[in-house]
């Protein structure tokens, strides 16, 4: 959003360029004499903001030309909000100097239209529309700082359409407008299925029609859209609407959980919002009491503040708790997962994936204390033809079978898992390749006794090869270099007749 300002009719031309309304409408409003028009002061003080040189003192002439304006704005200057514990003000040129020039329009032009809201009966609208004011200017103060007074302005402004439909067509939209369960996009919903067109195209028309700077006149047109890439202005504008929601609704959480869902789904670094709701309402809340003055509308209750900040907590507690719950799940999903994905699903041993990690970080440790670490490579012989005699089925329970007597040799402290199919590899810290040696020679001897399966010839024994290889056997550079020196070692027992255990013999030895 700029603060560009284009002569009128450029302004009423473009923007209406981007806002179709519907023929029936467009003329309605060019016809109809009832429709809101704005008291002489404010119009002129717009006209005014159009003159790229006017002086304070013109701005400061046409507020003291309305006493009960100035009586406002001396009023909201003195507000805690704006004196700071400074001296009070008197004047409508004090007041403008305090308030900033784009305040005092933004007041001047809210003083306004609160008066035609109050006249037509809708003052909930306007209401809504103070808070949603108040709201987008504190967002834009934290996201969009330069914007802030077009923001609140345009907040201010969105919902002036409200006024121009309830003047035209009484009937159609009085019973929506006086529904409180709705929110500002349900509502614009139902106005386009009666009407064709929503509050905030037809904002926007009458925006135009009073010299309204063009990019407020583009914003109140957009109001009741979320545009799927906003600005950091229109973020603001989007997320004051559903703060206002919330406020005057009487169930808020509804739009509580619209405005941190709105929030969640543009989480990216320009619109970075880290402000808690709690805290956010509370600021709110404190800034509107002056506002609301100013406006001469009946101050939000502290009822309603009481309500709305008790629905947020509500909501927050639900939110954190349901949260919590999801983590936890996610967690104890996360373990289940990591215990099985570190075992192998049919012998329970460890699993290729959880061997390896083992080996790198016992790998890494036995470099870094210069102690031994050794392995041992289990290949099963002949497993082929056991599958082929047998069936798979046999082959899978003498897998599991193996893995039992396995365990039943091994020190405690070693790692055992299944590396491939029939090739079992098992880790020893702190143990050299000698030392191995016997417990693999017990292993085979084992398997040499033990029935693994029991078939028609009788019982089926089981004969492995082994091969063994250590840290300290070579300058092994990777823990992969350590497993292919036992898979060789293993494969030499291979070539010359299986069943027994080999040691790494390094090349340089
Ligand atoms: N039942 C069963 N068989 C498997 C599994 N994984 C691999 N195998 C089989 O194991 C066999 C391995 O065969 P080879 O690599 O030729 O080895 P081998 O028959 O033991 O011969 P050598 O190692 O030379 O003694 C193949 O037939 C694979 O299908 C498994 O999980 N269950």
């Amino acid at each position: 959003m700029s603060s560009r300002r284009d002569p009128p009719d450029a302004v009423s031309s473009h923007a209406l360029a981007l806002v179709p309304l519907p023929l029936s409408i467009s003329h309605a409003l060019h016809d109809q004499q009832a429709l809101p028009s704005l008291p002489t002061a404010v119009t002129r003080l717009l006209e005014l903001a159009r003159s790229p040189h006017a002086a304070l003192s013109e701005y400061a002439a046409i507020i003291e030309s309305d006493p009960a304006l100035t009586l406002r704005l001396v009023a909201l200057a003195n507000s805690a909000f704006y004196a700071h514990s400074q001296r009070s003000v008197t004047s409508g040129h004090d007041a403008i100097v305090r308030l900033g020039l784009e305040t005092t329009l933004a007041a001047a032009l809210s003083f306004g239209l609160a008066k035609l809201a109050c006249v037509s009966g809708l003052e909930r609208i306007w209401r809504r529309a103070i808070v949603a004011a108040v709201a987008a200017r504190y967002l834009a103060e934290r996201l969009c700082p330069d914007d802030r007074h077009d923001v609140f302005t345009a907040a201010l402004l969105q919902d002036i359409g409200m006024l121009a439909l309830s003047a035209l067509y009484p009937e159609t939209v009085d019973a929506l407008y006086s529904d409180d369960e709705l929110s500002h996009a349900e509502l614009a919903l139902r106005e386009r299925a009666l009407l064709d067109t929503d509050h905030a195209c037809v904002g926007a028309w009458l925006a135009s029609q009073w010299g309204v700077p063009e990019a407020l006149v583009v914003a109140i047109a957009q109001s009741h859209f979320a545009p799927l890439a906003p600005t950091p202005a229109e973020f603001c504008l989007q997320l004051s609407g559903l703060v206002a929601d919330a406020w005057l609704a009487p169930e808020p959480i509804r739009a509580l959980q619209g405005f941190l869902a709105y929030v969640a789904s543009h989480r990216h670094e320009e619109l970075a919002f880290d402000i808690p709701l709690e805290t956010l309402l509370a600021d709110i809340k404190t800034r509107l009491p002056p506002w609301a003055e100013l406006m001469a509308i009946t101050a939000l209750s502290e009822h309603d503040n009481e309500r709305l900040l008790s629905a947020a907590q509500q909501l927050l507690f639900q939110q954190s708790l349901s949260l919590q719950q999801r983590l936890h799940e996610k967690e104890r999903e996360l373990e289940a997962w990591q215990a099985r994905s570190r075992l192998d699903a049919l012998t329970g041993l460890a699993s290729r994936a959880y061997l390896e990690e083992q080996l790198l970080e016992q790998f890494t440790l036995s470099k870094a204390e210069a102690a031994p670490l050794a392995i041992m490579f289990i290949d099963i012989d002949h497993f082929k033809a056991l599958n082929d005699a047998y069936g798979h089925q046999l082959g899978d329970s003498v897998l599991q079978r193996f893995s039992e007597v396995l365990l039943s040799v091994l020190p405690e402290g070693a790692v055992a898992g299944r590396y491939g199919g029939e090739e079992f590899l098992v880790l020893f810290s702190y143990r050299r390749a000698c030392e191995l040696a016997p417990i693999a020679q017990t292993l085979i001897e084992t398997l040499q006794h033990t029935a693994v399966a029991q078939v028609e010839e009788g019982e089926l024994r089981l004969s492995v090869s082994i091969g063994i290889a250590c840290s300290e056997d070579a300058d092994f550079a990777s823990p992969r270099e350590l497993i292919d020196a036992a898979d060789q070692s293993m494969y030499r027992i291979k070539r010359t007749g299986r069943g027994s255990v080999a040691l790494f013999e390094s090349p340089a030895s």
